[in-house]
């Protein structure tokens, strides 16, 4: 495996040994992440000791060899708040601001009217709008009116990202350093006027859970934690917050772009989904208006999640390093103290041992992909996202503990989506004490961005028949790969919304 000099892990396979890995009392995180906020986010050096000098894991108690003040918990610190804040009523705020930024935005892009419209690249469309709206609802309005090249520059900076993680040397590549540079300059500037027009720390029940210098309470109660640190300097903050726009940014956006496309390639799948999509619409103020929606009614559609979970299965593929604490046995395979081992979600996500491929008469290799991969048909055994054999294995030890009451309701015959039996070959967002903060919000991302395009738009590609998008493989080991090259379609606004 290509890694950063100073690095070699193992790779550890199979759910049994991930949910090894995962388990948090064998495992720290490793240095990839000081190297990141280094190398790829240009932390100074100050804030990167802060960082480096953290050896006290991700639990809430500090690990006991752990040499770092409990004040100085940066990294554990900086996760929980992330952990606590995107989740519950502090998420519901952002998500409700993406909405309705979303919709503003796609209602006011006037080059798009009731005849087709050319649009060069589907990648770039949903690129600018989605982050511009994400943006806004998690860091204010500030940060993109101060800073009019914003989405360029990131999406401009964001393929080197994996290049400047590996070590690549300014004198040999100056104009990506400059490229990150660009962004940094931006975020720092955002942050000199938040600061100078709004208190971070009004974080009370009082304050506002919204306005548009910080954005969100969760963007304020960041900075406020920033400021507890001295070594947390004005361009480390601003690489911490760098970081965070990549790690939302960079997967969701790419996740989003699938989704749609995959509705796109299918009209069978769009008309299922359409309905779906109806069912959780709430009705927009004007008839040629974005909608929007409940986002729990949305979100927990059965095939909105099984479209969620197959395309980040497909697209989705990082590497997840972890160091042991002590010796460790996988499966007669031994690792020692202090070595790193890594999982790919990508080899989980492609065991033709665990995963439901299809049958004889209808296949659905791994490397495809399948709309209904994750959902169970009552009465249809072949159905779900587990093997066949391992799916009956599972079936018939339920039913030795779940006795059937005389009056039960016949079986709902709506399908359901599942995960059962796959928790551990599906892991797009890592698992244990840093799974991914951001997963629910991911969630509702990917799902209403296909949602409010789809119902305000129609699209139609403008590619080859029997053209199949593929990853850029650009990104392997850093997240979600986007479709690699241009997307040319047509779009124009429905007349009616929705239908
Ligand atoms: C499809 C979308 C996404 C995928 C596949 C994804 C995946 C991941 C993975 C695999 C990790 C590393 C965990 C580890 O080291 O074990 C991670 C970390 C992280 N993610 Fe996500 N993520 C996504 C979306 C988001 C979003 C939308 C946000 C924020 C709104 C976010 C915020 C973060 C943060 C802050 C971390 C670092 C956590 C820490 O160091 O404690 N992610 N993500």
């Amino acid at each position: 495996m290509v890694l950063p000099a100073g690095l070699t892990q193992y790779v550890v396979t199979g759910p049994r040994n991930i949910a090894k890995v995962f388990r948090a009392e064998g495992m720290h995180a490793t240095l990839s992440h000081v190297i990141a906020m280094e190398r790829s986010f240009g932390i100074s050096p100050r804030g990167l000791a802060l960082y480096a000098a953290d050896d006290s894991g991700f639990g809430a108690q500090p690990q006991p060899q752990s040499k770092v003040d409990p004040e100085n918990r940066v990294l554990y610190q900086i996760h929980n708040l992330v952990n606590q804040n995107l989740a519950g009523s502090s998420l519901s705020v952002i998500t409700e601001k993406f909405q309705e930024f979303l919709a503003t935005e796609l209602s006011s892009i006037e080059a798009i009217g009731p005849d087709w419209t050319d649009v060069p690249d589907l990648g770039e469309f949903l690129q600018v709008h989605v982050m511009s709206a994400a943006l806004k609802a998690m860091f204010g309005t500030y940060i993109l009116s101060l800073n009019p090249t914003f989405i360029d520059d990131f999406w401009a900076w964001n393929p080197e990202m994996g290049t400047l993680f590996m070590g690549l040397p300014k004198w040999l590549a100056p104009s990506i350093y400059e490229k990150r540079e660009r962004v940094l300059q931006n975020i720092m500037r955002w942050h000199d006027y938040a600061h100078a027009h709004f208190d971070c720390h009004k974080v009370a029940d009082e304050d506002p859970a919204w306005e548009p210098y910080f954005g969100s309470k969760f963007s304020r109660k960041r900075q406020a934690l920033f400021s507890r640190w001295e070594a947390m300097d004005k361009r480390s903050r601003a690489a911490e917050d760098m970081s965070f726009i990549w790690a939302s940014n960079a997967n969701s956006v790419g996740g989003s772009i699938w989704f749609l496309l995959e509705l796109l390639l299918d009209p069978a799948l769009q008309d299922r989904m359409m309905n779906e999509f109806r069912s959780a619409m709430v009705h927009p103020k004007s008839s040629t208006s974005v909608p929007t929606f409940n986002v729990d009614r949305l979100t927990s559609g059965a095939l909105c999640q099984s479209v969620y979970a197959e395309t980040l299965r497909l697209r989705v593929a990082i590497m997840i390093g972890r160091k042991a604490k002590y010796d460790m046995d996988f499966s007669g395979w031994f690792v020692k103290e202090n070595e790193t081992v890594a999982i790919s979600n990508t080899i989980e996500a492609m065991d033709t041992s665990i995963w439901n491929t299809g049958t004889e008469g209808d296949p659905h290799p791994l490397e495809t992909f399948w709309a209904d991969r994750f959902l169970i048909y009552p009465g249809d055994k072949t159905s779900g996202p587990v093997k066949r054999q391992l799916a009956s294995e599972n079936s018939s030890k339920e039913t030795e503990t779940i006795e059937i009451e005389r009056n039960d309701p016949a079986p709902s015959p709506a399908p359901q989506f599942s995960v059962k039996g796959v928790g551990n070959s599906w892991v797009p967002f890592s698992g244990g004490p840093r799974h991914c903060p951001g997963r629910h919000f991911a969630k509702q991302e990917m799902i209403l961005v296909a949602a409010m395009v789809m119902s305000a738009f129609e699209i139609e590609l403008k590619v080859e028949p029997g053209w199949r998008p593929k990853n850029d493989t650009k990104y392997f080991g850093f997240g979600t790969m986007p479709p690699s090259g241009i997307i040319p379609c047509r779009i124009r606004r429905r007349t009616q919304i929705g239908v």
